[in-house]
């Protein structure tokens, strides 16, 4: 079910502005469906393949879909999600917002997520951008835009792993929604597809022509060992890490709140 916009208001920080300086309230095609990719993540760093990940959706909906990609996002999880080993989330923030700028790709970074201070499920963070994009912009030509989470097989993977996602949720995100799910080494997707079935119209598996086992993990044990990260990452993103000293040492980016990737933690 949607969260009330009620709700949604009252969680806007202080100083918020929903991202739009990319994002097309013209279609190019008005003969297509407008479509919005909002890939939830860490993105602590942003590696190189979380940006492919939007060009490899981008193809797949251009070339087997009647979706055309008017927006894109990343939606940085916020410190409460308490992950270990993560920067902060206005690090992470001001990493994906650098890896962006030069992007041909509609793409956007929205800090909504990341600065709440307690855990959004991915439920409500969908329902966030079908607010600010649908019920306060009028969509895009006129017409509503269909808000999809862009993920790795990886994290379509958990969504039939016991209490990290609620039912409710997943029926939401996959019901009402949709998913543009991007091959991941070593996941197993057939398995994890298959428990989806019911959802199957929405779910677009997009396999990986030129697979890379890329993870943020790797990256920060990289760092910690003093090796380098270059040509994984943009340059702006390198240079960031290591002005801010980041990922030196074990990092928590919050008091470890292990409920919050529980289906405790989902939207109602
Ligand atoms: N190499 C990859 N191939 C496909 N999808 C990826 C890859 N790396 C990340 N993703 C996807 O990007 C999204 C955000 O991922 P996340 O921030 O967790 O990156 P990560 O590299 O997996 O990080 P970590 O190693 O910290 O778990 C997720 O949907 C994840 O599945
Ligand atoms: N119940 C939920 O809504 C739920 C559960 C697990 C992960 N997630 C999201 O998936 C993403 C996972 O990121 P990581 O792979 O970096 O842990 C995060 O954005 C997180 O919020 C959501």
């Amino acid at each position: 079910m949607a969260t009330d916009p009620g709700v949604l208001d009252a969680m806007t920080p202080p100083g918020y502005t929903f991202p739009t300086i990319r994002l097309r309230q013209q279609q190019n095609d008005p003969s297509r469906d407008p479509l919005v990719l909002v890939a939830c993540g860490s993105f602590s760093p942003i590696h190189y393949v979380h940006l492919q990940m939007f060009a490899m959706a981008a193809d797949y909906a251009r070339n087997e879909t009647n979706y055309e990609v008017v927006g894109a996002y990343l939606s940085p999880v916020s410190d409460a999600y308490g992950k270990r080993g993560l920067a902060r989330a206005h690090h992470r923030v001001e990493m994906c917002e650098l890896a962006v700028k030069h992007a041909r790709q509609p793409l956007m970074v929205d800090p909504w997520e990341a600065q709440q201070a307690s855990y959004v499920p991915t439920a409500k963070v969908l329902d966030h951008f079908d607010r600010e994009i649908n019920q306060l912009r009028g969509g895009s030509s006129g017409k509503k835009v269909r808000i999809a989470l862009l993920a790795g097989a990886d994290l379509v993977e958990t969504f039939s792993q016991p209490n990290v996602w609620a039912l409710h949720d997943l029926q939401h995100i996959l019901g009402d929604y949709g998913a543009f799910v991007v091959e991941r080494a070593n996941s197993n997707i057939e398995q994890a597809l298959s428990s989806l079935r019911e959802w199957r119209d929405n779910i677009h598996y997009i396999p990986a022509i030129i697979s890379n086992p890329m993870s943020s993990t790797m990256l920060r044990l990289l760092l910690k060992g003093n090796m380098s990260i270059e040509y994984h990452v943009p340059r702006e993103v390198m240079d960031y890490i290591e002005a801010n000293g980041l990922y030196k040492d074990e990092m928590v980016a919050a008091p470890d709140n292990k409920k919050a990737k529980s289906a405790e933690g989902s939207s109602s």
